[in-house]
């Protein structure tokens, strides 16, 4: 990572006797998308609002550019944050809206509005300068706030949802805009979502939040790939997740074997030390499922309970003999061979390659 613009250092935050944030550090880099996503309630937000001079730590230190931040007001910081109502005033156009910030900087009227018309050029929407932003659609409002937040040119944007009340396809197509926008003006952008999609298409790297901590930092696919504790593979989803303990005998070469109630496997072992009879839970991504009709060795027979559409992607939910549910995540091409549709026995399997143990007690 490059230098940090930001760290969070051994932060709180305490809602009475409620800690909403549990002491939390994070550095991230000059330049670097980071996304904060986490169930309802995990402190994402509280975490945003610190960065923005909202909240004030109750403990640690928000630093940002080297200086320490926690009792500098809003309006003395360039941390503007843009969020899914926008605020917007709606008694103004679209360029007097973008324009606001530079009036508030005492920019002469001239500069800033051609400034302003730039911005609005920027965001593809010079056209509706002169709208009242009331008549502007949901997508193109979006923009003027993205233009407004953008044109003081702060070193750190702040994102909180800001895509959450727009049409599927308008996410598409603002995911882009942002990214585009993030790179070109090298800002750093903090993104708080609840869509994985949103994040893991966007971001550097994903923070994933639990219960006011951090659970797991990192770049999208390691995230996916390697979660880090039980809690990640879950909320990332599409993962089977499937527990035994460590086997009395191993295969050597690198593996470990997990006597699991489906069945002995091997997994690619890790540094912990793993004596046999020890519990070991390890994760199998459901795309990474091989699943047949015809029954081979260490495959799991299974039956089909539901399939699940989404575009050309399917997924299959199945039933071990032992009640364990697993999911195969495939190309709808693929599966049409199996025909699926027809009921009767799967059988899955996966290389241990595929598998990646949780640590111990994660
Ligand atoms: N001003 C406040 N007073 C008391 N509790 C608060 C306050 N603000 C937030 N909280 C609590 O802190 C916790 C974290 O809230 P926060 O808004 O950060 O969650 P979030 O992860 O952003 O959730 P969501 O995805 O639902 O927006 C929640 O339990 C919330 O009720």
């Amino acid at each position: 990572m490059s230098e940090p613009l930001v760290t969070l250092r051994d932060v709180v935050k305490r809602y009475d006797d409620f800690t909403a944030v549990k002491r939390m550090n994070l550095e991230i880099g000059a330049g670097e998308f980071v996304a904060i996503m986490g169930p309802s309630g995990c402190g994402k937000t509280t975490t945003l609002r610190m960065l923005a001079g909202l909240e004030a730590p109750t403990e640690g230190e928000v630093v940002i550019d080297g200086r320490v931040m926690n009792d500098v007001p809003v309006h003395e910081r360039d941390t503007p944050l843009v969020w899914q109502s926008l605020a917007l005033f709606p008694f103004l156009n679209a360029r007097e809206n973008v324009e606001f910030g530079l009036k508030m900087r005492a920019v002469a009227p001239g500069a800033r509005r051609k400034k302003a018309l730039e911005w609005l050029d920027r965001l593809g929407i010079a056209e509706f300068a002169e709208r009242n932003v009331e008549t502007l659609s949901g997508g193109q409002r979006q923009r003027v706030a993205l233009a407004r937040s953008l044109i003081t040119e702060p070193r750190l944007l702040l994102l909180d949802e800001p895509l959450s009340a727009l049409d599927a396809h308008l996410v598409i197509r603002m995911q882009g805009v942002l990214t585009r926008l993030q790179r070109e003006l090298g800002i750093t952008f903090v993104h708080v979502t609840h869509s994985q999609s949103e994040a893991f298409a966007m971001a550097d790297r994903v923070v994933i939040m639990s219960r006011g901590e951090i659970a797991q930092v990192g770049a999208p696919r390691d995230i996916y790939r390697a979660p880090a504790n039980r809690f990640v593979a879950e909320f990332v989803g599409r993962n089977n997740i499937i527990a035994g303990t460590v086997a009395p005998v191993g295969p050597g070469f690198g593996l470990l074997r997990v006597d699991t109630p489906l069945g002995p496997f091997d997994v690619v072992a890790d540094d912990a030390p793993r004596p046999p009879g020890e519990a070991a839970v390890f994760v199998v991504g459901a795309d990474r499922v091989e699943i047949g009709r015809e029954p081979r060795p260490g495959a799991v027979p299974c039956t089909l309970i539901s399939e699940e559409f989404i575009g050309s992607v399917v997924t299959l939910f199945l039933e071990a003999p032992d009640g364990t549910e697993l999911k195969v995540q495939a190309q709808e091409r693929a599966l049409a061979a199996l025909d699926a549709g027809s009921g009767g026995a799967f059988h899955l399997s996966w290389s241990p390659q595929e598998a990646h143990l949780l640590p111990p007690g994660a």
